[in-house]
This record gives C-alpha cells, sequence and structure tokens, in this order.
C-alpha cells in the first residue's frame, strides 16, 4: 500500500488487527504500561500487576458470630426445655458480634435463647455444638493465600478483600493514557454558535467517555484544521505522552482527508480500511512508539471503531482480558439483506413476544447516531453471508439487560406517524416501555405475525374486491378459526404529495400518466401501494403508464422527503407526511388504519399501557393535531 494512493483497500478484521500487532512491536511500542504502587483505596478500576497474597488471615482470630454469651459446648450437654441447665456466673462471658472468643469458650449462644436468673445464672434450654456461631480463624482468609491473580480488575469488593487481607497498597498497572485528536475546519467545540456547515465536536466527548469507561485517562486535544502539517505536529505531540492515539476523520478518501498520510509520514501506516460496516475506511499505525488508530468522522464508526481495535488495545496494555458483552439467541423481525464481504455490525431493537426474543434491525446509516442511542443489541452479519431471512435466528450482544427488553412492544407492518406518536407518549408515562417499529409494509406485517415475529401489525390493506380493508387478508393468512384480534387506530386522509403550490397542477389519479411525470411508489405489500393499484384499476390505467411507477420508497415520509428534495414530482401518502415536509396535498380517499394482533394479548401486561393511552382525549387531539387524521373509532375492536 503506497501512503498517496487514495484507495481504501478492505482487509478482514481479523487480518487488520494482526497487522497492526506486527506493526507495533516493530515500531517498540510496550506490551504493557507501567506497574504502580497505590493506596488500596484508590485502585478500583485498575488492573492488577502482580498476584495479592494475603499477608494476614480474616478473621485474624476466633470470633463471636452473635450478640450472646460464650459458652464451653460440653457445659450445655443435656439441656432442654424440661431439664435446663444452669450456667453460674464465671461458667460463661458475655460477648458482642466480632468480639474475640475468650479463651477456654468454644460455643455462642444468641441472648435471645438465654434466660438470666436473679442471682446472675444464665439457664440454657438446649445444648449447643462445639463451634456455634463462632467465626474461626481464617474464615475468610488465610494468611498466605493467593487472594487474587494478576490482570484482574479491581471491583469495590476486590479491594476490601486486599485490605482485609493485610495490603495497604497494590501493584497496578497505570490507567492507560488515551490523546484524542478531533480534526476537520468545519469542526466546532460543543456550545459554539454554529454558521451553516459547521458540525459539532461530537465524536471527541464520546470516544473521551468510552476511554474512561475503559478505565483509561482521555486528554482530548484542540480541533485541528484540515492541514496535514499542523496534523502531523499535533499528532506528534498527542502521540509523545499518550499510550493511544486516537485521531478522528479524515480517514477516507476526500480531497481533506489526511490521516492516513499523516500516519505514513509520521510513523508507520499498517492498515488503511477494513472490512467492517460502518467503520471501514479505519486507519491502524504507529507514531514514534505509540499505537495510532485514525478513527472515522462519521459517529457510529467512530463509536464501533473505538469497541474493535481501541478497546482490545487498551485492556492489553493493562494485561486484562478484553471485555465481552453477554449475548442471547433472537429471532430477526424482518429480512436483513447485507453486502458481501464485510462484517455488518447492525444495531437492533429487542422485544420478547411469546416465548422468544425478536430483534429488529434499526436504520444502518453511519451517521446515525440515534441508531446506536436506541439499540438493545449488536449482531454481526459476517463478511461471508450475504445476510438473514426474516424469523431466522442470529447471536446479539447485548446492550441492554434481557429483563429491561419484557417491557417492548414489537411493532412491524405499515408505517403511520400515530405509531411514532404513541411510542413517544407511551416513553413519556413509563420510561420502561419501548414500542419499536419496523416498517415493512402491511402484508410484511401480517406475516410476521402469524410467524411470531411481533405483538402488533399495523396494516391498512384494501381488498379491491370488497372495498373492505384489512379483515379478508387476515382471513386468509390466519384462516377463520385462528383468534386474531383487530383494533382501530386512525381514519386517515391518503392523497397525492406535491411540491408546496401544486407547481404541476396535479387534481388526481388520473393525472399521473402524464408523459413526463416523475411518480414515487412504495414499496410492494405496502397499503399504500394497494390503494394506488386499486385506484389505477377503477380507472383503467395500466401502472406501466405511470412514470416512476416502478420507483420505490419504505415509508411516507422517504416519499415526502423524495418530493421535498425535488428528486420526485408526486406519491401518495398521508396528509401528515405532506405536512412534515411542508408539501401540498390533493386528497384521494379516507382509509382505516388498523391493529392486528393475537387475541390473547389484548390483555398482556405489554399492550395494556397502549390500549389505554388510545382511550386517552389528550392523545387522541395531539394525533388530529398532525392533520389528516380522526380518532371517531381509535381502539374499538372491529375484529
Ligand atoms: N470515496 C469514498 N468516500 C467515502 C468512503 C470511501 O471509502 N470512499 N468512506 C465513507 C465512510 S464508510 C466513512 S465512515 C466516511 C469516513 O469519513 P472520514 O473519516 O474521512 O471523515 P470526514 O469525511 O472528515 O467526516 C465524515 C463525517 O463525520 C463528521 N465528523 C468529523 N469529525 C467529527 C467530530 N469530531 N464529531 C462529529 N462529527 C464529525 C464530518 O463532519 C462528516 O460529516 O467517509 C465516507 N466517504
Ligand atoms: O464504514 Mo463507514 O464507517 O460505513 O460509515
Amino acid at each position: 500500500m503506497t501512503a498517496e494512493s487514495p484507495f481504501v483497500s478492505d482487509v478482514p478484521a481479523v487480518q487488520a488487527l494482526a497487522a497492526w500487532r506486527e506493526a507495533r512491536a516493530v515500531a517498540g511500542c510496550p506490551a504493557r504500561v507501567e506497574a504502580v504502587r497505590v493506596p488500596v483505596g484508590d485502585a478500583v478500576g485498575r488492573v492488577t500487576a502482580e498476584p495479592v497474597w494475603a499477608t494476614r488471615s480474616s478473621p485474624a482470630f476466633d470470633s463471636a458470630g452473635m450478640d450472646g454469651i460464650a459458652v464451653r459446648a460440653a457445659d450445655t450437654v443435656g439441656a432442654a426445655e424440661t431439664t435446663p441447665v444452669l450456667l453460674a456466673p464465671g461458667g460463661f462471658e458475655v460477648v458482642d458480634t466480632g468480639d474475640p472468643l475468650p479463651p477456654g469458650y468454644d460455643a455462642v449462644v444468641m441472648r435471645e435463647h438465654v434466660h438470666h436468673t436473679a442471682d446472675g445464672s444464665a439457664e440454657l434450654r438446649a445444648g449447643v455444638p462445639p463451634y456455634q456461631h463462632v467465626r474461626s480463624i481464617g474464615e475468610d482468609i488465610s494468611a498466605a493465600e493467593l487472594l487474587l491473580p494478576q490482570g484482574h480488575r479491581l471491583r469495590p469488593v476486590d479491594v476490601a478483600a486486599c485490605a482485609a487481607a493485610g495490603a495497604t497498597t497494590l501493584a497496578v498497572r497505570r490507567a492507560p493514557v488515551v490523546a484524542i485528536v478531533p480534526t476537520g475546519d468545519e469542526i466546532r467545540p460543543i456550545g459554539a454558535e454554529l454558521a451553516p456547515g459547521d458540525i459539532l465536536d461530537t465524536n471527541s466527548l464520546m470516544l473521551a467517555a468510552q476511554a474512561r469507561e475503559a478505565g483509561c485517562e482521555a486528554r482530548v486535544t484542540e480541533i485541528v484544521p484540515d492541514d496535514p502539517a499542523a496534523i502531523a505536529a499535533m499528532v506528534r505531540t498527542a502521540a509523545a505522552d499518550a499510550d493511544l492515539v486516537l485521531l478522528i476523520a479524515g480517514s477516507s478518501a476526500g480531497r481533506d482527508d489526511y490521516t492516513a498520510r499523516v500516519v505514513a509520514e509520521t510513523g508507520s501506516l499498517a492498515v488503511h480500511g477494513v472490512a467492517v460496516r460502518p467503520g471501514h475506511p479505519v486507519v491502524l499505525g504507529t507514531v514514534g512508539e505509540t499505537p495510532i488508530v485514525g478513527v472515522p468522522g462519521y459517529p457510529v464508526s467512530a463509536a464501533l471503531t473505538f469497541d474493535i481495535f481501541a478497546a482490545p488495545l487498551l485492556a492489553e496494555l493493562e494485561g486484562a482480558a478484553p471485555h465481552e458483552r453477554p449475548s442471547a439467541a433472537a429471532r430477526l423481525a424482518r429480512k436483513l439483506p447485507s453486502a458481501l464481504g464485510t462484517d455488518d455490525w447492525v444495531r437492533v431493537r429487542l422485544g420478547r413476544v411469546h416465548d422468544q426474543v425478536v430483534a429488529t434491525p434499526l436504520p444502518r446509516g453511519a451517521g446515525v447516531l440515534t441508531s446506536l442511542v436506541r439499540a438493545d443489541g449488536l449482531l454481526v452479519v459476517p463478511a461471508g453471508l450475504e445476510g438473514h431471512h426474516a424469523g431466522e435466528e442470529v447471536r446479539v450482544e447485548l446492550l441492554r439487560g434481557l429483563a429491561d427488553i419484557g417491557r417492548t412492544i414489537v411493532a412491524i407492518g405499515s408505517h403511520d406517524l400515530v405509531l411514532d406518536l404513541a411510542a413517544s407518549a407511551l416513553r413519556a408515562t413509563d420510561p420502561l416501555i419501548t414500542l419499536a417499529s419496523s416498517n415493512v409494509g402491511s402484508l410484511g406485517g401480517l406475516v410476521a405475525l402469524r410467524d411470531g415475529l411481533c405483538h402488533i401489525a399495523g396494516s391498512h390493506l384494501l381488498d379491491p374486491a370488497t372495498g373492505e380493508y384489512t379483515l379478508s387478508y387476515v382471513d386468509k393468512l390466519f384462516g377463520p378459526d385462528v383468534d386474531v384480534a383487530v383494533v382501530r387506530l386512525v381514519h386517515r386522509d391518503q392523497g397525492l404529495l406535491v411540491a408546496s403550490g401544486n407547481p404541476l397542477g396535479l387534481t388526481g389519479i388520473g393525472d399521473l400518466t402524464r408523459p413526463g411525470l416523475r411518480y414515487v411508489n412504495r414499496q410492494r405489500g405496502a397499503g399504500t401501494r394497494v390503494l394506488l393499484d386499486h385506484e389505477l384499476t377503477r380507472r383503467g390505467i395500466d401502472p406501466a403508464e405511470v412514470p416512476g411507477y416502478a420507483r420505490e420508497e419504505h415509508t411516507h415520509l422517504a416519499v415526502a422527503a423524495a418530493i421535498a428534495a425535488g428528486r420526485a414530482d408526486t406519491g401518495l401518502g398521508i396528509l401528515a407526511a405532506a405536512r412534515a415536509f411542508g408539501l401540498d396535498f390533493v386528497p384521494v380517499a379516507q382509509e382505516p388504519y388498523d391493529l392486528v394482533l393475537r387475541t390473547r394479548d389484548l390483555d398482556s401486561a405489554q399492550l395494556r399501557p397502549l390500549w389505554t393511552l388510545l382511550e386517552q382525549p389528550d392523545f387522541q387531539a395531539e394525533v388530529e393535531k398532525l392533520g389528516g387524521y380522526s380518532c371517531a373509532e381509535t381502539g374499538r375492536r372491529i375484529r
């Protein structure tokens, strides 16, 4: 690879890590950070640099385990309710929990089992075995035992045990120092006034916090402009007193992307481009004796690059095992395509549907940081796979506890803004409730419900034969005997979304055959597409006559966005989507949008908060404020 090459050539992650390791060895990068001796009280979070041996037993003496009296067990033999034993003063001694056991005694009787008589004797109504309620010397720790191995990250319980075992100081690895260097002419510090095109330096904030969470000291430098000489100077300074440098952005092939060149010129470039996504343009190398990572600028790429490349190295520098997240099996809520040749890191929402965990993929863009914010888990589609089918079992790394996901409502089907509104309203009433919705179209939602992959399927499927919505599809898919309930969410207006002012003067479906028109359609299986097809058929129009019929978007908002950006002239969608993008709207039809579910879930604890919400007048008012919605039948069970 040449330093000048603008091309990022992706190597598999394992190979990249091996190449970087080799480069670090050649550059003489230390294998470990130094060991230091610190007071036990300061050692939490650090990693032991040598084994910890006990120099003291704990307890250091036989001690009373309870408040009461110390006795000789032999003196109590035969004591019973009917034949109490009296111990005269001098034949026992009062003790409190933790007191050394007085010499000559071998057991303790709890004070609530002792009757003191007027002459000061102690009356016992039960015999006691030797060593009852006595903590013997070394019960917890014996002097000379190995308490902790080397390479152990110290937790609060560990330092307490070390101190009890006689340690006042511990030999630990010092915290690795991570220097973070943000770059980019457009990057501004958090809190700065922003001009158009400016971007806040959120990556430094995140990476520094990730480094601290990993037990490191993080130092963020000034933001360096896109000037290779300035970046090189800052990298040299940062590397001089850091154990790892994270150089943010400029990792790919743009005109101002200098990271690979700077690393090659100031040190050695081991890897430029790894077959992982997000994060593929990552740069790995060394500067002096310090490892450096060129972290891609997109926030999701930056976060994952830290996890995949920086965190394992930092753990190794401390001599500790890398942090591993627990994982669980889950079934995919919908199809997950993935490019061959790269490890695809997909963020997922998790929910429990009946007795299985279901994973719903979140948006995949490397700039969509909220996909990580909302993620309950991470799933890696390995380079050798072209993805997974809906319903396929996958292994998911957990970012949240499985117990926490128990209250997630999994919704799959057609997209509607009312579901988004409900998700945020539910969260406001109880932070533990999540409504995770995934848009695969009405038909896809019904299939997912049939296959046990969701709690509710949002549907607005018109049956052109009957003019009825959804019910006939439910019958067809589930058969008449399966207990499926249908609850009305809303009625909504569907119409043609057009640019503000309706510049083409469209009046309805009949105008869609105009030559040169750029229509944008919804995907097959979407209720809106079924509606379009029905309206076309009614007018005897062949879909092939609609220019743009084959062009597909997956949500109302995506259709509206395409029109707002001037990439299309019109598409069928809901009024609320037109409003959200400042578009005009030519009404075509009013349709019901329903929630389909298993009857047994109508009364489940997971779904109950949703039904309560739908009844609320405040919520209904919010919905109608979106425009184009009627709540006249909201919450009514129609099957
Ligand atoms: N022709 C190619 N273009 C791109 C490729 C490629 O292989 N060939 N890779 C794409 C991928 S994938 C990624 S990821 C990005 C990586 O970009 P860079 O590391 O070069 O970063 P920039 O282009 O400078 O910035 C990308 C994006 O991130 C924002 N950014 C930068 N620094 C920060 C920061 N500190 N805090 C928050 N956000 C930051 C920056 O403003 C840009 O919006 O390249 C693709 N392109
Ligand atoms: O690989 Mo980039 O990091 O997808 O966004």
